[in-house]
């Protein structure tokens, strides 16, 4: 699914205009349509007290349709406009117009602080204050409404965007923004809903299709695409009946140091668990007997050094795909082994961990990473890599820039994985807080490599390799919970997840969000 800019989405709205003759009061009374819809669906008349706060561009428009709409239905609602700046939408004054000729409630016009009504627990808060056009920070009184807004733990259905988010850039340090219980997007959810400074005040989101141009929205790239089931099931090539273990790749997973081996352990089966044909671990001396104990399935080499760490990296296997760095250590034998085994490196490498953090520290040998290697740092890796950000679009810019320079594939684990390669983000939809573990990197890096080593592109393999991960644990979390989950249950569990993509929707027609 594509995410839109909000440029793209306004010249969706203006080509849609122009396209159909009709209008733009037209699509507010279309959005704001769907939206009452979506309510009417879930409310089914309840008596239940409804505020609806609306702003005076074309956000609070909508909200301003939705009120009118609620209130012709009968519905308990009160209606407020958050006259925070003089210059109203002409669209705003339409719908405005349209609710004063229909029903006998006029809104309640709040200037400040003290126009602010009770807000009750038991409320629901429409919230249609702010939309995509929110380009600056909101005057005292009005974060004070978010605040109030916020506190009184309404259910709080937020149109297009929680008001106070920007659609395209980041929070500044006053910023306040108002906590989605459910936010309905227009068309596309917005970057921001995925990023962690902004997507924890979203609680869940869908999106509404409130019909613009179908030519504008399919020929126009995106830059930020979701990437959930319809997507991975394209990328999945199956297997056919007459096959034989040499067909699936082979795996080599270099890495461990004396008390780190369950990283090469976690890795090597993971690597396996993902359909991986042969794995070897490439391991320091110390690692052999507690490999060959732990996982019969795996093939062990070691360098020729008695050692705890590396001090060479030389081997027999020949991989179709190598991954470096879980559990390994900075000890200086083992950057030495390292650089030697980059220089004679030509195929993509998946790199993690300790292979990471030694780069990062010696930028020079970003040039020996083969072309289209898999980086796949947490946040701290990352920093040290990219150097500090400002907010998480800065983080954004700098590692796509830096990606592109070097020409490598960049996995920014987190509640929301993003895969950056050429200027592109690609954004996981999988995945729990359960993941929040130690190892769980360890066994990411096995099952992209597992996907490398099968034959698919990197890129492939990076956004497979998440997109299962993430859905082995969220499979696994249902056994363990979240507190209980550990890293090799989400190996235990990619089978299943594979399976999934196969099963058809509980319900005939029923479309699962994209992400909750
Ligand atoms: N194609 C679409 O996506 C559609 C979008 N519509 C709605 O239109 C919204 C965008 O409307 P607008 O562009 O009018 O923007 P908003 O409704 O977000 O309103 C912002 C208005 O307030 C002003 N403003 C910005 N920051 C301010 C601040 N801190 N304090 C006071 N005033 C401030 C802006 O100049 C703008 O006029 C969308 O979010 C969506 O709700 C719908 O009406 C129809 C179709
Ligand atoms: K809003």
């Amino acid at each position: 699914m594509k995410i839109f800019s909000s440029k793209q989405l306004y010249e969706a709205d203006k080509v849609t205009i122009e396209k159909e003759g009709i209008p733009s009061y037209n699509l507010m009374e279309r959005a704001g349509g769907y939206v009452y819809e979506w309510m009417h669906k879930r409310l089914q008349g309840q008596p239940v007290p409804i505020k609806v706060f609306c702003g005076i561009g074309n956000n609070g428009g909508d909200a301003l349709v939705i009120a009118r709409l609620l209130l012709k239905n009968g519905y308990n609602v009160d209606t407020y406009i958050v006259d925070c700046n003089d210059k109203r939408s002409t669209d705003f004054l339409k719908a405005y117009e349209a609710l004063k000729n229909e029903v006998k409630k006029w809104p309640e016009i709040i200037k400040g602080v003290e126009n602010f009504p009770e807000i009750s627990p038991q409320d629901i808060v429409v919230d249609g204050i702010f939309g995509i056009g929110l380009n600056r920070c909101p005057e005292d009184w009005v974060k004070a409404l978010f605040v109030k807004i916020n506190e009184s733990k309404a259910y709080t259905l937020s149109i297009d965007i929680p008001s106070g988010m920007y659609g395209d850039r980041g929070l500044d340090k006053d910023d306040i923004v108002v906590h989605s219980t459910f936010v309905l997007s227009f068309m596309s959810p917005k970057l921001a809903f995925f990023l962690p400074e902004t997507g924890k005040y979203i609680n869940m989101w869908d999106t509404i299709d409130i019909g613009l141009d179908p030519e504008y929205l399919a020929t126009t790239p995106s830059d930020v695409k979701l990437i959930s089931k319809p997507e991975i099931q394209q990328m999945y090539k199956g297997r056919s009946q007459y096959t034989h273990k040499g067909m699936f790749g082979h795996s080599l997973i270099i890495g461990g140091s004396f008390g780190k081996m369950g990283a090469v352990q976690l890795a090597s089966k993971a690597a396996l668990r993902a359909g991986s044909g042969l794995v070897t671990a490439y391991v320091p001396q110390i690692g052999v007997p507690i490999l060959q104990t732990a996982l019969p399935e795996v093939m062990v080499e070691t360098d020729n050094f008695n050692g705890k760490v590396f001090e060479e990296i030389d081997f027999q296997t020949e991989a179709n795909a190598i991954a470096i760095g879980p559990g390994m250590g900075t000890d200086e034998k083992t950057v030495a082994a390292m650089e030697s085994f980059l220089k004679s490196q030509k195929a993509p490498l998946v790199i993690d961990a300790d292979a990471i953090n030694i780069i990062a520290k010696r930028p020079a040998l970003m040039k020996q990473v083969p072309a289209l290697s898999i980086l796949t740092p947490h946040p701290g890796e990352l920093e040290r890599l990219v150097g500090k950000w400002d907010d998480d679009f800065d983080k954004l810019e700098k590692t796509a820039k830096f990606a592109k320079n070097h020409n490598v594939i960049i996995v920014i684990k987190g509640a929301h994985t993003i895969t950056v390669y050429d200027m592109q983000l690609y954004i996981n939809t999988t995945g729990n807080p359960g993941l929040s573990t130690a190892g769980t990197g360890d066994v990411l890096t096995g099952v992209i490599t597992g996907h490398l080593a099968q034959g698919y592109h990197p890129m492939e393999a990076a956004m497979m390799g998440v997109y299962f991960h993430g859905l082995a644990a969220d499979v696994a979390v249902n056994q363990y919970g979240i507190e209980g989950l550990i890293a090799g249950d989400v190996t235990e569990f990619l089978g299943r997840a594979v399976m999934s993509l196969f099963e058809k929707p509980e319900q005939e027609g029923a479309q699962a969000p994209p992400q909750q």
